[in-house]
């Protein structure tokens, strides 16, 4: 099954559009699963186990496994949910872009090394340095278009032929780099009136949209201005949020509550 089938299953499956990133710091980690063997690991597994039932992927940022020689974890955590939960796609973010011989050791990270269903990249070297990750047709490949930190304007918003450069982007990926269908585009939570603006520029495809929770995006109005006209299009990523919604033993338990309020509240206005 394809990446953009499996996303279209669980929307349905689970009524959900609400990601949960896996952003594993051990430092924020209770002291009761700090010191266990593979903390990393044991802490995603529990994550996974209390809401595997509300959401439609998860998203393990590299860079949490990475920095702690945790790939192994990343690794781990990757064949978990693939054996526990198969119907539900893993997005690995880690943002890669490079001349295209270097994209394509990056393509085979991704999808033969740890096997997952969608990758970010970013789309500022230009098509060959995507071109690896597109030519996975069954493969999802999520390119930064507007994202959600507050510097995202200073080159995002750069005039380009008399439009903001984001929206070039999106236009560029939807006309010119979507011959597979399998492109979806990163949108923040936290600039919805731009997020309208893709969207009339792209007609359905999908998008990641990080930026709820911790960075405080406005849920009602990312919904409404993201949404296509079947009430989907969206996986709404919450990492922090979600993750640590205690920082004492019931993290699973408090994570579960903090995702069925997301989940309801998006609901309420995708209809
Ligand atoms: O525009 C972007 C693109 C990616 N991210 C990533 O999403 C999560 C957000 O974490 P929260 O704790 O929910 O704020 C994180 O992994 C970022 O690297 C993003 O925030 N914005």
């Amino acid at each position: 099954m394809s990446f953009i089938e499996k996303l279209n299953s669980i929307w349905e499956e689970n009524d959900s559009l609400v990601c949960v990133g896996l952003d594993p710091d051990l430092e924020r980690f209770p002291k009761s699963i700090r010191d266990v063997p593979d903390a990393i690991f044991q802490f995603n597994k529990r994550i996974i186990d209390a809401t595997h039932d509300l959401v439609c992927a998860y998203k393990p940022q590299i860079a949490y496994f990475s920095a702690e020689s945790a790939e192994d974890q990343l690794t781990k955590t990757i064949q978990y949910i693939q054996s526990e939960y198969p119907s539900i796609p893993i997005i690995l973010d880690s943002k890669r872009g490079d001349i295209g011989s270097t994209a394509n050791k990056y393509a085979v990270e991704a999808f033969e090394r740890f096997k997952v269903d969608a990758v970010t990249i970013n789309p500022y070297m230009g098509y060959d340095s995507a071109e690896p990750f597109l030519s996975y047709q069954d493969k999802g490949t999520v390119l930064l278009c507007r994202t959600s930190n507050s510097g995202a304007s200073d080159i995002q918003d750069l005039i380009v032929d008399g439009v903001p450069l984001y929206q070039k982007v999106a236009t560029l990926i939807s006309d010119k780099w979507n011959y597979n269908n399998n492109c979806l585009l990163v949108v923040g939570a936290t600039w919805p009136s731009q997020m309208a603006k893709v969207r009339s520029l792209v007609g359905d495809m999908p998008f990641l949209v990080p930026g709820v929770g911790a960075q405080g995006g406005d849920i009602e109005a990312l919904v409404k201005a993201g949404k296509t006209a079947n009430g989907k299009g969206l996986i709404i990523s919450s990492s922090r949020g979600v993750i640590y919604a205690s920082g004492e033993d019931d993290f699973d338990s408090k994570a579960r509550e903090v995702v069925l309020k997301l989940r309801s509240q998006i609901n309420l206005h995708r209809k």
